[in-house]
This record gives C-alpha cells, sequence and structure tokens, in this order.
C-alpha cells in the first residue's frame, strides 16, 4: 500500500519551492508547469523540472503538463516522458479518448510513468468512470475543485456544499475503477482549521488524501490521512475478535457490543496496512 495521504504541488518556475520540497515530508510531489508558470516560464521551467525528476529520495515525483489544445502541450509530453516521473498529471481531462491520446504520446516513457487524470470539469464528473477506466496506465484521479468550482458557477463555501454531489461522484468513479483519488486543494494557506476540516471532510468522503499549496498543509493532512492510534487499536480488536469467534465456529462477532464481520475485519486489515506503510509500528495483540 503505497500513501499518497499530502500531496504539494510546486510551481516549476519557483526554484525556492523546489529545492524546499526536498525537506518537506509529502507522500508525494506535483511539479506544476501549468496554472503555476506563466507563459514566458514555460519553456525553462519544463528543462528546470526534468532535471529534478531524480532529486526527490523515494518520493513519489510526478510532473503536470499543460493541457490538450495548449501550445506546451506535445512538447511537454515528449519531455516529460522522457524524463521518466513517477507520473504525468493531466489536467482537465474531459474523455477516455484524451486518456488514450495522452498514453500514445508517452509510448517513450518508462513504465513505471503512471497518468494521473485532473477531473475539474462537469463533463469529467460525468464521464469519470469511463476516464478512470481508459488506460491501465492511469492510476490516480486528481481533483481540480478551482476550476470545477469556476465551471459549475458554484460559490467556494465552508462546507463545500455546492461541490458535495460531484466530489462524491468522483470517489464512486475512483472505487468502482480501482483508482486512486486525491482531493482539490485548500487555498487560503493562513486558514489551518479551514484546511484541517475539510481535510477530515475528504478523508471521511473517502479520498485518499489531498492536494497541497503550502508546506504548512503536510504535516496536518499526514496525520488525518493517517489511521488513527485509537482506529489502529480497534483494527487489531475487530481482527482478535473474529477470530476467537471463527475458532470456536461462529462467522459473526461483537466488539464493543458492535457486530462484527468478515467485512469489518477487511477494513480492519486495510487500516492496519495503512498505519504500516505510514510508519505506524503498533505491535499486534
Ligand atoms: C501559495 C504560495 C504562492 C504562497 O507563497 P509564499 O507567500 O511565498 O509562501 P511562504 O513565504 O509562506 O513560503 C515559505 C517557504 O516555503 C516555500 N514554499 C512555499 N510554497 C511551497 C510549495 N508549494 N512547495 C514547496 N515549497 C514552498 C517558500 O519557497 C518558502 O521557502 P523558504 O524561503 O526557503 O523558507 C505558494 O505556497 C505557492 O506557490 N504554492 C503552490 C502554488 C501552485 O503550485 N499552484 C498550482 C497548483 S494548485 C491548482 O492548480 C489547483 C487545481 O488545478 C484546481 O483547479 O483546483
Ligand atoms: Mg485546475
Amino acid at each position: 500500500m503505497r500513501p499518497r495521504r499530502s500531496v504539494l504541488y510546486m510551481p516549476g518556475a519557483n526554484e525556492r519551492a523546489l529545492e524546499k520540497a526536498k525537506t518537506l515530508p509529502a507522500d508525494a510531489l506535483i511539479l506544476d508547469l501549468e496554472d503555476a508558470v506563466a507563459p514566458d516560464a514555460k519553456v525553462a521551467a519544463r528543462e528546470r523540472v526534468c532535471a529534478a525528476v531524480g532529486s526527490y529520495g523515494d518520493r513519489e515525483v510526478t510532473i503536470r503538463v499543460n493541457g490538450a489544445g495548449t501550445p506546451w502541450h506535445a512538447d511537454d509530453l515528449r519531455a516529460v516522458g522522457a524524463a521518466g516521473p513517477s507520473a504525468v498529471v493531466v489536467p482537465k481531462v474531459n474523455s477516455a479518448a484524451e486518456v488514450h491520446a495522452i498514453e500514445k504520446a508517452l509510448s517513450h516513457a518508462p513504465d513505471h510513468t503512471g497518468i494521473w487524470a485532473m477531473i475539474e470539469t462537469p463533463v469529467a464528473v460525468l464521464d469519470c468512470v469511463s476516464i478512470a477506466s481508459a488506460s491501465e496506465r492511469l492510476t490516480v484521479l486528481v481533483l481540480g475543485t478551482n476550476d470545477l468550482a469556476k465551471e459549475l458557477t458554484a460559490a467556494q463555501v465552508p462546507g463545500r456544499a455546492p461541490l458535495l454531489g460531484p466530489l462524491s461522484m468522483c470517489v464512486l468513479a475512483a472505487r468502482a475503477t480501482g483508482r486512486v483519488i486525491l482531493d482539490g486543494v485548500y487555498n487560503d494557506v493562513r486558514d489551518a482549521d479551514g484546511f484541517a476540516q475539510e481535510c477530515r471532510q475528504a478523508r471521511d468522503f473517502g479520498f485518499d488524501g489531498k492536494t497541497l499549496v503550502h508546506p504548512s498543509q503536510v504535516a496536518p493532512c499526514n496525520e488525518i490521512f493517517a489511521p488513527s492510534p485509537e482506529e489502529v487499536e480497534h483494527a487489531h480488536r475487530v481482527i482478535a475478535a473474529f477470530e476467537e469467534a471463527s475458532a470456536a465456529g461462529r462467522g459473526v462477532a461483537t466488539v464493543d457490543g458492535r457486530m462484527i464481520e468478515n467485512l469489518h475485519v477487511a477494513d480492519a486489515r486495510r487500516t492496519l496496512a495503512m498505519a504500516e506503510a505510514v510508519g505506524d509500528t503498533t505491535p499486534e495483540r
């Protein structure tokens, strides 16, 4: 299980941020060539991020290219594919046909280079299952909630009521197709409480992690998306109770008065696998 709790964007033209990211405990990085880079700086940024791919140790390093229909798209895919990051993040993917075109354009990339598709338009939300299942190379869906809100002409309000339907549809599509799904960014980098609230909401919806824009967001995001010590403890108890019941020939058990079946054990094992993947080594009881 590969954790993708915290996935930090940084502008490909910002040398200082690219350097700073080497010291940050984000699970994955997105070196951005799209919105965070001005048109005049695109070519130099492309060279810089391609050269930086191998500089971040074990972490997943991805590059967000400019979208289809922009003057930089084809050259970005050519250069980024050759650089061989963990994945190419493609903004504003609107159809399975676009995924096929990207897959073809990346035929020279190494096998380990995946495709992360950004879902940030109404049509992409409505077609999310066909986008997600268009290629084996596509492993992760990334919400672009700023663009989505803009396209919907929806307000970005605390609690995100106008976006909850689309967010839920995207999580459904990711789970139906076995893809990882990452929530969009929280723009107010000074609002730690609002950010934490949005992380908890995303976790409760089923997102695997959240995309981030500032170093201060990494640690709280890692904590919220990791199983808590109480959840780890509970998972051990669920497994132990079910094993005891099974040994006695029963297919159902209780923990704290609540029914436990096979599916709860599978959930508990997933919690423990994630805890181990993020470094929680609480011993089994
Ligand atoms: C949001 C920022 C512009 C804020 O910048 P700034 O005010 O300069 O931040 P600080 O002074 O607090 O920075 C402190 C130090 O941290 C480094 N830093 C800042 N941000 C990052 C980062 N993202 N990654 C790595 N390091 C970072 C600074 O260099 C300072 O370092 P030092 O001086 O050495 O101490 C800025 O945070 C920023 O640019 N964030 C990323 C913006 C971005 O990439 N946007 C595009 C992706 S989001 C998007 O497109 C959404 C999606 O498509 C959608 O539709 O929703
Ligand atoms: Mg966007």
